[in-house]
């Protein structure tokens, strides 16, 4: 939980420097990033709206499939500066397509702030801009993540036994 606590004051700085002047448009990943969102936020001393995105792909298993849309934000996204926060990026195909989806909106830029990064090399070729902590390549559970749809309200990170 202490490694937890000194990611998001390392990320609110980095944004507290990049975005205190650009009045962002910060959007959660529902429904894993619910959490970091709820810690990160009010680490932030600058003017800026939030909304939510809901894209999931993982659904109540341990591997990737297809994007499914559930939500796309209330927010007028043309012209603005957006950051994503999300709580994992693993093989990046839901931030390409949420990064494209903003794109397609029209938004000035899009960036993403990331707790966790998985660490394996099965990446889509892209990063997020600011990333928290490195989690090993195993399935994560805790802190927002869930685990077969429970767990999301475990106040530290753990990983899947290996079968
Ligand atoms: O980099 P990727 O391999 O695309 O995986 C990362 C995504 O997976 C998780 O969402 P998930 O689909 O599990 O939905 P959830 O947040 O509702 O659990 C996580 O919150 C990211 O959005
Ligand atoms: O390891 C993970 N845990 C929870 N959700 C995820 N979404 C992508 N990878 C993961």
């Amino acid at each position: 939980m202490d490694q937890i606590s000194a990611a998001l004051d390392s990320l609110a700085n980095q944004l507290q420097q990049d975005y205190a002047d650009k009045l962002p448009v910060m959007l959660c990943v529902m429904n894993g990033s619910v959490i970091t969102a709820g810690h990160l936020l009010p680490r932030l001393n600058f003017k800026l709206e939030q909304d939510y995105i809901h894209a999931t792909r993982y659904g109540d298993k341990t591997v990737g499939g297809d994007i499914r849309w559930q939500v796309k934000p209330v927010t007028q996204l043309q012209g603005r500066h957006v950051v994503l926060i999300e709580d994992i990026f693993d093989e990046g195909v839901t931030l390409a397509a949420l990064r494209e989806y903003c794109v397609g909106e029209g938004a000035a830029s899009v960036k993403c702030v990331c707790l966790f990064d998985k660490d394996h090399n099965n990446k889509v070729g892209i990063r997020p801009e600011y990333i928290g902590l490195t989690v090993p390549n195993r399935y994560v559970f805790g802190f927002g993540m869930d685990m077969a749809g429970f767990w999301r309200n475990l106040p530290a990170v753990y990983a899947l036994k290996e079968s």
